[in-house]
């Protein structure tokens, strides 16, 4: 049997492809075949294709045991090296995924299981959502039916209100991002545009996200906007599409098929929310309060938990995330494999070779190291946890068997399976022995129970299944200690949960319901009583099963979401927070107030080399010191350039062709549209959106101290105008270079850089000029800016399902999808997760007036791709 090969042996490997690793692996007692592998797993078919390539099944392998010792199924993100330039905004996004994955436990956003890497790819190890895409779930059925939709979007808000309790928003959640596992949980993913708020700065300046989704205020002004409350506005179009099976605001006549994108917001803020006849009133009315275009008249995370809709829910959606993070904290040491007799782990090791690597040419890369070094970096120190420890034992029979051999293709590692099924089991018990407690929506008018109540009928069992079997001897102190029992055929690692005996000196409070205790007296208003989570503590509870939950959603005053650290925090949540020993800076107080924000250095790891100072505008703005200017411009000129390489590349793929069109129709369209200026654009982007990579040279010190950094994600109008000043950069650069780096190897490189980008400069000129002859000989030539025809548009438009007519409404209907491109590309999707900052500069309500522009290098390029695209 051929053992899985040591992880250095992808490392340093020849520059080909993940396919020179194949192996040949006993499979079978019979069969040998080759597989493809990638460093510990085996490569199975494509799952899907997204921005940075393509996602496929993995199975992991444990080595030393029998043949079929396929373990687990991944599904690894494999990222091209060369697709992702050095600091470049593509970098970025990949860094923030992964940095925000490794903060988040819980069982419906997406697992992180390690990245790696060889000298051509980066592999990003996800916990594999078998179900399949959530758009086509909803596709498939046409629409959910209330009860599935109430199911599901309760896993959404649990998902987003974890997340905005880690101090993270997602900004880009659509359909398109949300995947299903074998049991229909949702998986949310793609992290590409998450960022961090914090409570001085809550409020964000760079719009991005898919126009669909994206929360009017992030279109139609340029101010800063409240992060969570966009996210809430996706939830709720997300929501509408689940229970209507197509978007809202998706019938404007002028605008059939939305890919106008300040017609869709203009229409979208003033035309009220229309429901077709199937969605009944309890919903419409969360719908109303999700999606009203005032941000500060917007429902709040909290408000949704609160919602009567998804009172069926309340169990679940109570579990805290302190709970989520202990619950997957146990999952993760019920699926360490069992030690081997010899003594040595059969984990397979961490891949400490992988701290650094060379390609095939001796280079560092050191610039792309984030491998599983990174991944296993220790959490950030989060108080609230700091209570408890997880103490391993010896596991049981049954987890010393191997996975495989309990189920070949077993979803051992689903976070959202054990889980869930954890708060199903417990709200099925509540419900049997609450029968007044509503299980559908029908009898949604209940309210929620009393705290008091909840104290005492919460199901015990919610830790059953999620937490391994306790072990009575690892108890050091029962005094000080409060064992949580767990399912017995979970495994057997205990879960010792250690009280902080409400050590108000140090600021930390026990969360009640891992202590076991008796909730605190929850009504609004009403102090928490410190000394009652003590005195419970240390009673005679000790062997009482856990409640599941340790606050009820009825528990919390409602607070003022827009306030900034100054909240004043219902007694309730002081159970999960720190105490006011501690400043309230320290936490978030986000709605569902989790004192385990993400400390801002560790969400902005500083293992990724990039200077996310630089390219993370969000997060920091700054100024920077003249000597790495120059690199700086070398680095955007690089970028610009590969960008227009990876534009040509893509061409098999419409996705960014609606965006370029309407690029060229906020240029050139109709009386309102505005043309944005260079100048005018680094300005705005400097006095108001002041994010991301763009880097505007400066004549003095004192201004290369002020350089304006803007959009780092694909900003079009920055993308053109990285374009546009490409050549100009290219010298700034080659100037500033050698005035602050003399450096003759430097130069060399810049100007070899530059030749190969000008010639690539040049081919696309002529070929798109070919292009344009070609065009301009079969047809009439197109109307720079006009709308691509309905029926390609509907083909081309990202990121938004569309609707097809139902005679019972007069809402246009298409079926949700994410269309294919073509059959060579099955997988490949239209998904615009696009900076939309720059459609914020058409004018839609108030927005500066047009000025005329030269056409330019950018333009032509736009201009071919729009005729590319109308032309398929
Ligand atoms: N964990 C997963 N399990 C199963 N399939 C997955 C998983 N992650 C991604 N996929 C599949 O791969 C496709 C692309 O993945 P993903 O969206 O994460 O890539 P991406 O490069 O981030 O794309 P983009 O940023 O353009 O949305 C998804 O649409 C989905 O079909």
């Amino acid at each position: 049997m051929t053992s899985v090969p040591q992880r250095h042996t992808y490392y340093g490997a020849p520059a080909s492809t993940y396919t020179q690793s194949r192996q040949s692996v006993a499979f079978g007692n019979t069969q040998k075949r080759k597989h493809v592998t990638f460093g510990p797993y085996i490569i199975g078919s494509t799952l899907g294709e997204g921005e940075f390539g393509k996602v496929k099944m993995g199975w992991s392998k444990i080595s030393g045991s029998s043949s079929m010792d396929v373990s687990k199924q991944v599904a690894i993100k494999l990222v091209r090296r060369d697709n992702i330039p050095k600091n470049s905004e593509k970098e970025v996004k990949i860094y923030r995924e992964i940095n925000a994955l490794k903060h988040l436990n819980h069982p419906n956003i997406v697992k992180l299981e390690e990245v790696l890497q060889n000298s051509k790819y980066i592999g990003i190890v996800l916990e594999y959502a078998s179900g399949g895409e959530f758009y086509k779930y909803i596709q498939k059925k046409r629409r959910l039916k209330e009860n599935a939709a109430c199911r599901l979007f309760a896993q959404l808000i649990s998902g987003v209100c974890y997340m905005h309790s880690k101090g993270l928003v997602h900004r880009d959640l659509k359909l398109e991002n949300l995947l299903l596992d074998k049991q229909e949980n949702l998986l949310i993913t793609d992290f590409g545009f998450v960022n961090e708020f914090s409570p001085e700065e809550e409020l964000m300046k760079t719009s991005c996200g898919s126009p669909c989704y994206a929360a009017p205020e992030l279109v139609v002004t340029a101010k800063p906007y409240e992060a969570r409350k966009a996210d809430i506005w996706s939830c709720g179009v997300i929501l509408y599409a689940m229970l209507a099976g197509y978007l809202p605001w998706d019938d404007d006549p002028d605008n059939p098929d939305g890919d106008d994108i300040g017609k869709l917001y203009r229409y979208i803020t003033r035309t009220p929310l229309k429901f077709p006849d199937y969605i009944t009133p309890v919903p419409r009315d969360l719908l109303r309060e999700t999606l009203i275009a005032d941000p500060t008249k917007r429902i709040t995370t909290l408000g949704i938990l609160q919602h009567r809709w998804l009172q069926p829910h309340h169990l679940f959606l109570a579990v805290t995330p302190v709970e989520w993070d202990h619950i997957s904290k146990n999952q993760d040491i019920l699926r360490r494999p069992p030690p081997r007799k010899d003594g040595a782990s059969s984990t397979r090791p961490r891949s400490a070779c992988s701290v650094s690597s060379s390609n095939s040419k001796g280079e560092k890369r050191n610039s792309l190291i984030m491998d599983s070094s990174l991944y296993s970096q220790p959490v950030p120190p989060q108080q609230s946890q700091s209570h408890a420890v997880a103490v391993s034992s010896s596991p049981s029979p049954r987890m010393r068997q191997s996975p495989v051999k309990r189920n070949r293709h077993s979803r051992s590692n689903s976070a959202a399976s054990v889980a869930l099924q954890a708060v199903v089991d417990a709200e099925k018990e509540y419900h049997a022995t609450h029968p007044t407690v509503p299980t559908s929506t029908s009898a949604s008018t209940l309210q929620f129970e009393s705290p008091a109540s909840s104290q005492h009928n919460t199901s015990p069992r919610l830790y059953q299944h999620a937490l391994p079997k306790p072990s009575i001897n690892t108890v050091s102190s029962l005094r000080d200690s409060v064992i949580v029992e767990t399912s017995p055929q979970k495994g057997s690692a205990p879960f010792l949960i250690t009280p902080a005996h409400n050590d108000l000196a140090s600021g930390l409070v026990v969360p009640a319901t891992l202590g076991n205790v008796t909730m605190p007296s929850t009504s609004a208003g009403q102090k928490t009583s410190h000394s009652t989570a003590s005195h419970s503590l240390h009673s005679s509870s000790l062997h009482r099963r856990p409640r599941p939950t340790s606050y009820h959603p009825t528990s919390f005053s409602a607070f003022n979401e827009s306030s900034t650290g100054t909240t004043t925090i219902a007694p309730s949540r002081k159970d999960y927070e720190e105490t006011a020993t501690v400043s309230s800076k320290n936490y978030q107080p986000t709605d569902r107030g989790s004192p385990q924000m993400i400390q801002k250095d560790s969400f902005t790891l500083s293992k990724p080399l990039v200077d996310l100072q630089l390219v993370t505008g969000d997060l920091i703005k700054t100024g920077d010191d003249s000597d790495s200017v120059a690199q700086k411009i070398h680095d955007q000129v690089e970028d610009a350039a590969h960008r227009v390489d990876m534009s040509r590349q893509r061409r098999k793929s419409q996705r960014y062709s609606m965006v370029y069109d309407r690029l060229v129709g906020l240029m050139t369209e109709g009386p309102e549209e505005r043309v944005v200026e260079d100048e005018d654009l680094s300005k705005q982007n400097s006095e108001s959106i002041p994010q991301g990579g763009q880097v505007k040279s400066a004549s003095s010190n004192e201004n290369k101290k002020r350089f304006s950094i803007m959009s780092v994600q694909p900003s079009f109008n920055n993308a053109s105008k990285l374009s546009m000043e490409s050549g100009n950069q290219r010298e700034n650069s080659s100037d500033t270079g050698r005035l602050k780096n003399e450096d003759f190897a430097t130069l060399h490189k810049l100007s070899l850089e530059r030749d190969s980008a000008q010639s690539s400069r040049q081919s696309s000129r002529q070929r798109l000029s070919a292009k344009e002859n070609e065009i301009s000989g079969r047809k009439e030539s197109p109307v720079v800016g006009s709308r691509i025809p309905s029926t390609k548009a509907a083909v081309d438009r990202k990121g938004s399902p569309q609707v097809i007519t139902n005679a019972s409404n007069v809402q246009r209907k298409v079926p949700l999808r994410k269309t294919s491109k073509n059959s060579q590309d099955k997988t490949k999707i239209n998904r615009a997760s696009v900076m939309i900052s720059s459609m914020a500069n058409k004018s839609v309500d108030g927005m500066p007036e047009a000025r005329p522009r030269e056409p330019s290098t950018a333009k032509k390029v736009i201009d071919f791709f729009k005729r590319r695209s109308m032309r398929l």
